[in-house]
């Protein structure tokens, strides 16, 4: 009853996916969800708790949970991983020092059983940024490949939310979540 019922509400509203996104306070959460919910960065604020939008694309719609970034808001982040379907970490590719940050709140985030079995995107943010961390780079100082493909399937997409690049990466990426 439950699948015919979901089945049915599919059909008439279209699917639905739950996006927690996270990362370090200033790596461009807000700025990315801006861009992919009006195509513009717009002016951000440090998110205060959560900020949440929905985001239709095509048939799907996207529900996207951006979290604050700032150490007292990162337990909230817990608090969402049962319910999503996907998560997506941002980290500012430019801020070099804080890297060793953002490895530690993602292999901590990710000992949580709520994220079994759910895709990883991390976005490699602030591209446009000279002196910055290639996708090679940050796969080695975010240790990914330590995290078992099978219980979280990952993969890296280099971006600028500011100047709107590979934003259709992420959207892409995001919508083959939900089939
Ligand atoms: N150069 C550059 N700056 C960016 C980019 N994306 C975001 N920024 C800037 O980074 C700053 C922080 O962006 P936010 O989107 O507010 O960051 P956040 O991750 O939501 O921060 P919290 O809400 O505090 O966790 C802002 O000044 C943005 O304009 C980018 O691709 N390139
Ligand atoms: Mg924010």
């Amino acid at each position: 009853m439950g699948a015919l019922f979901s089945k049915l509400w599919e059909l008439f509203n279209g699917k639905q996916i739950e996006i927690l996104m996270v990362g370090l306070a200033n790596s461009g959460k807000t700025t990315l969800l801006n861009v992919i919910s009006d195509n513009e960065p717009g002016d951000t604020l440090p998110t205060v708790g959560v900020n949440m939008r929905h985001v239709k694309k095509g048939s799907v719609t996207m529900k996207v949970l951006d979290l604050g970034g700032q150490e007292r808001f990162r337990n909230l982040w817990l608090e969402h991983t049962k319910s999503c379907d996907v998560v997506v970490f941002v980290v500012d590719g430019a801020d070099i020092d804080k890297v060793p940050d953002a490895r530690r709140e993602l292999h901590k985030l990710l000992e949580n059983k709520g994220l079994e079995g759910k895709p990883l995107l991390v976005v490699l943010n602030k591209i446009d940024i000279e002196r910055r961390f290639t996708k090679d780079d940050i796969v080695k100082h975010l240790n990914l490949d330590y995290i078992d493909n099978n219980k979280n399937p990952w993969a890296v997409i280099p971006i600028s939310a500011l100047h709107k690049t590979n934003i259709t990466d992420v959207v892409d990426w995001l919508l083959k979540q939900s089939k």
